[in-house]
This record gives C-alpha cells, sequence and structure tokens, in this order.
C-alpha cells in the first residue's frame, strides 16, 4: 500500500510519576492523492501526531505503515532514509539556512550527500519557477518576504518528489493571502501527482482545500462534522 496507515496508535510520555497519554487509539489512513487536515486544541496531541506520522517518534502502541512499510521495524539508517526520500516536511517557520541563497536551499542535501547533478539543479530551478520564485534563486533569506521564505521551504519539501507531504501550521507566519496560497500549492502538489498530505492547522479558512477534517481532542482523532462543500 502506499500512503499512510495508523492502525490503533497510542503515545504516552513519561512525566515524573505521571504518564501522559498524548495519542489514544488513533486509526487512520490517508491515501494517495489525499489531503486530510487535523484541527483541534493545543496541547491536544498534534505535534505528537504529526512527529510519528514523519518517523521522528515511535508511537508507544500500535503500528504506522509508510508507503507499505512498518515503521516501528525499522532501524534508525533506514528511518532515515524514509524521513529523506519519502517525507517531505513543512514546517510552522520556513527554518532556511541563513547563508545559503534560495536555489542552494533546495540544493544543499543533494551537496551534502556527493556532487548535484544538472538534473537536480534543473528540477529545483523548475520547482522554483513553479512557486513564482524565478526571480529570487540568488537571494539569501533575509532578502525574502515571510510568503517568499515559506514557498522556498515548500520547495525544498518538494525537491526529492516524497510521495507524503506533512504540513505543521504551515500559514502560521503568513497574511491571509499568502496563507490560501501556499495551503493551494500543497493541495496542487497533492493532486496534480498522487500525495498523500497532513496538514495540522488552527487556520479555519484553509479546510476548505482539504479532502477530509479530523478533529484531535484529548488525544482522540475523530472525523469533524465540518461540511466541506459548505466551504468551498
Ligand atoms: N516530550 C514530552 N514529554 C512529556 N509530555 C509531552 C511531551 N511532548 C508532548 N507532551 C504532552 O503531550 C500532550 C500532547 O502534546 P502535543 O504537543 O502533541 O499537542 P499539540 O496538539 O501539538 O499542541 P499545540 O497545538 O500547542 O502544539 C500534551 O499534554 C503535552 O504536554
Amino acid at each position: 500500500m502506499s500512503g499512510i496507515k495508523f492502525n490503533h496508535v497510542s503515545k504516552y510520555y513519561q512525566q515524573g510519576a505521571n504518564q501522559v497519554v498524548a495519542l489514544n487509539d488513533v486509526s487512520l489512513s490517508v491515501e494517495q492523492g489525499e489531503f486530510i487536515a487535523v484541527i483541534g486544541p493545543s496541547g491536544s496531541g498534534k505535534s505528537t501526531f504529526l512527529s510519528i506520522a514523519g518517523a521522528l517518534l515511535q508511537a508507544s502502541e500500535g503500528e504506522v505503515n509508510l508507503n507499505g512499510k512498518v515503521i516501528g521495524d525499522l532501524k534508525e539508517k533506514d528511518l532515515s532514509k524514509v524521513r529523506l526520500e519519502e517525507i517531505g516536511f513543512i514546517l510552522q517557520t520556513s527554518n532556511l539556512i541563513p547563508y545559503l541563497n534560495v536555489l542552494d536551499q533546495l540544493l544543499v542535501v543533494k551537496k551534502m550527500a556527493g556532487k548535484v547533478t544538472k538534473r537536480e539543479k534543473e528540477t529545483a530551478k523548475e520547482l522554483l519557477q513553479n512557486l513564482g520564485l524565478e526571480t529570487k534563486m540568488k537571494k539569501l533569506p533575509e532578502h525574502l518576504s515571510g510568503g517568499e521564505r515559506q514557498r522556498t521551504a515548500i520547495a525544498r519539501a518538494f525537491m526529492n518528489n516524497p510521495s507524503i507531504i506533512l504540513a505543521d501550521e504551515p500559514t502560521a507566519s503568513l497574511d491571509t493571502q499568502r496563507a490560501h496560497e501556499v495551503v493551494q500549492l500543497i493541495a496542487r502538489e497533492v493532486k496534480s501527482r498522487n500525495k498523500a498530505a497532513i496538514m495540522v492547522t488552527h487556520d479555519e479558512r484553509m479546510l476548505k482545500y482539504c479532502d477530509k477534517v479530523y478533529r484531535m481532542e484529548d488525544g482522540k482523532l475523530k472525523p469533524t462534522s465540518f461540511h466541506l462543500e459548505n466551504l468551498k
């Protein structure tokens, strides 16, 4: 199978003598070509959920399947490979490297792994062009607007053509117009290239771009009664 599947996943944290139940028996499947949103109050378990989906954190119980691989069965080396090759992370702040220009932000991982091929450079340029950054390729992050920085981070997340996209509050630092643009870009990538995407958001205006909306409450994930059709 491709995409993400959570099968009765729970996560517990030990806090002194107490055990915090951050995820409580979560089951969910996100198929290729599907864009889902997770909303919910602070502390409800959204970050924990996304970290487990991104193989950054292991579940305490249950099984997580990413593109047919059971994450709990993989060694750290294989987990790193999955993160690098199969998952594109888009975070709240763009986390760009201050001394690299926009083009190099996309190529830095390739550079570290060896030599950047002509083809890879072309791919990076095409991506930046698609995201409206063609005139910004040689600019450093400090000379970009918040929206341009976030679009650079998105281009970077798409660089490896990951089949899974995980976005944690991707619109938090953006104005309304940029926020819509950024989420539309994610939706477009999901639909045109058949990816599976999960977005954690507080921004209800962005839900209309998603296929399904779930609400996290006290570690439980439930489908919401948001009427997406009405939002469109
Ligand atoms: N490393 C940790 N150790 C102990 N408890 C933790 C840890 N990380 C999270 N928690 C607890 O687990 C619960 C879920 O936290 P989580 O960060 O997943 O929620 P969230 O919905 O992402 O919150 P927010 O919207 O504020 O980011 C909270 O009660 C939190 O205090």
